[in-house]
């Protein structure tokens, strides 16, 4: 009887220290990372008063459980604070932009304080279409600074192009970026990362799971090498032509901590779908 028990006992040990072997080897999938999903919504230059009304009372009936931003035009943060307060909605407001000044003559810009007046908590610095415009990593490195000593959570947007993907430039491109986007900067716990290839932004052709992964994998490597542990409590997003078809695939990678989403975040029940797609993941 005491021998079948412990026979018993050996082979239960047995099971559990090759499941436990099995999952350690499946880098890319199935691992509990620990870090709470976050969704973020950039709604770019687009949707309107009207809209955002309706956008806030359906995605407050959605009853989505991740962490949700939406990051509207600067016009819409207030009337936005205003409805996720009457309809008490569990979303954090992000802005598109900061500039790195704390106040000044600089025509057309907002300050981190005029953000935080607006009751935003994150911002996005960097996002390939500004970088298009002339924004420099010299300029997202002040960005990233001013944000966080101001006491807003950065969303750090780096990606490569396409050109640069085809000429197995990516890891180089990306790295690049990171870093001169950090650089001097010592404290990073309220970093935010969006790894956002710029040929599937608004393309319809998203990254693959594994290419996504492989590059937030590079992403937290990088960070790693420079501050140590902390790499591990980054979130790390993907965006480029997220939607609900492929959200849990992405989401059920380890690197892979939520979406930066544009076009598909504009109709609340596609944005939804793509949280819960992420909830799943
Ligand atoms: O740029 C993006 C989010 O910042 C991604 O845009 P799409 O989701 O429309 O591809």
């Amino acid at each position: 009887m005491e021998y079948s028990r412990s026979i018993q006992m050996y082979i239960s040990q047995l099971v559990e220290e090759t499941v436990r072997e099995v999952l350690g080897n499946q880098s890319n999938s199935g691992e509990t990372s620990g870090r709470q999903k976050l969704i973020v919504a950039n709604w770019k230059m687009n949707m309107s008063l009207q809209t955002i009304t309706s956008f806030v009372e359906k995605l407050t009936l959605a009853h989505v459980r991740s962490d949700v931003v939406i990051c509207p035009s600067f016009p819409y943060l207030f009337p936005l604070s205003e409805l996720i307060q009457k309809f008490n909605c569990d979303v954090e407001l992000g802005a598109q932009d900061l500039h790195w000044n704390e106040s000044g003559a600089y025509t057309g810009e907002v300050s981190a304080k005029m953000l935080l007046e607006a009751d935003c908590h994150y911002v996005l610095i960097g996002h390939s279409e500004r970088r298009d415009s002339g924004e420099t990593d010299e300029m997202i490195s002040k960005k990233v600074k001013q944000a966080i000593s101001s006491g807003l959570k950065p969303i750090l947007c780096v990606g490569e192009s396409q050109g640069q993907r085809q000429i197995g430039k990516t890891a180089e491109v990306i790295r690049k970026q990171v870093l001169l986007a950090l650089e001097g900067i010592e404290d990073i716990s309220s970093l935010v990362i969006a790894y956002e290839p710029v040929w599937a932004i608004g393309t319809g052709l998203s990254a693959t799971p594994e290419q996504a992964q492989s590059v937030h994998q590079l992403i937290r490597k990088t960070i790693d090498v420079q501050y140590g542990s902390i790499s591990e409590s980054i979130p790390l997003l993907y965006g480029g032509s997220v939607k609900p078809e492929n959200a849990s695939g992405l989401s059920a990678m380890t690197d892979i901590d939520g979406a930066l989403v544009g076009g598909a975040s504009l109709d609340a029940e596609s944005f939804a779908a793509i949280i819960r797609g992420f909830e799943r993941g």
